[in-house]
């Protein structure tokens, strides 16, 4: 599964790429608002950040909500307390575009985070055009050489990456590159298997001085306690907030 959804993704960059080239992409990049400092947005406090995030539909998850408005929704967020906002740009299984992204950007002060399934050059320069400040990568999706490619790409583009694991061996690989926001993703993007310890059973392995983010079936407060006590700095949250009342739900998760 998560090979389709790389490849899928890389087929539609490449159609993307026939209308708009990498040169134009690149210069659309240098010309966008510089990335506002997303390490400062989410920088550890008393309080759980929370990463709100935008997304239709998921392959494990099957449809979830219209979203007719993505930037209205990014404003509740913002209200509500969100840290940073993540779109989903994957459009055959999640349902997002580039274009929600350029939306929200236009609208909130917040940190946008980009995520989709990012294996090349020109998807980063992408981001960056359309206002991403943050981009994520996926350990499981890319060899290492790449890995580290794309993110000093990202760093050298003033973007932050944020670098998702699922495994002790991924997240050695995300510190080799030197990673300073790093996500550990309950879910396995290949099985769709959820495992809510996986986050405490790596979280010591991720020193101080880098962000720790629990991802995925972050659904009640109850959850987002059991991911602070286990050392999580920023909960990464989407379903709840798409399916619920998302102010109510953020102020009731910054609570915990
Ligand atoms: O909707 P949830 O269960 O709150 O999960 C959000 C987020 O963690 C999930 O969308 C996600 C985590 N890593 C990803 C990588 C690609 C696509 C999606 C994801």
């Amino acid at each position: 599964m998560l090979s389709d959804l790389v490849d899928g993704a890389l087929e539609d960059a490449a159609v993307r790429r026939e209308a708009v080239s990498l040169a134009d992409v690149e210069q659309a990049a240098a010309e966008a608002v510089p990335a506002v400092d997303a390490l400062e947005a989410l920088s550890p406090r008393e309080r759980v950040h929370i990463i709100a995030e935008i997304k239709r539909s998921s392959p494990s998850r099957g449809a979830l909500a219209e979203i007719s408005d993505p930037a209205s929704l990014a404003l509740s967020y913002q209200t509500g307390g969100a840290s940073a906002i993540s779109v989903l740009t994957e459009q055959r299984r999640f349902g997002g575009s580039l274009e929600d992204l350029m939306m929200v950007k236009s609208v909130v002060r917040l940190p946008v985070l980009r995520k989709d399934f990012i294996a090349e050059p020109y998807q980063v320069f992408e981001a960056r055009a359309a206002g991403a400040d943050l981009v994520l990568l996926i350990v499981a999706a890319l060899d290492q050489r790449t890995l580290e490619t794309l993110y000093n790409l990202i760093v050298e583009l003033g973007m932050t990456p944020l670098v998702e694991t699922h495994s002790a061996e991924e997240v050695s690989r995300a510190l080799d590159v030197g990673a300073s926001l790093v996500g550990v993703n309950a879910r396995n993007l290949s099985t769709f298997e959820l495992d809510q310890n996986l986050f405490g059973e790596l979280a010591d392995q991720i020193p101080s001085g880098v962000i720790r983010i629990a991802e995925s079936a972050v659904k009640s407060a109850a959850d987002v306690a059991h991911y602070r006590k286990a050392g999580a700095d920023v909960v990464l949250v989407g379903e709840a907030l798409v399916t619920g009342d998302p102010i109510a739900t953020l102020q009731e998760f910054l609570d915990c």
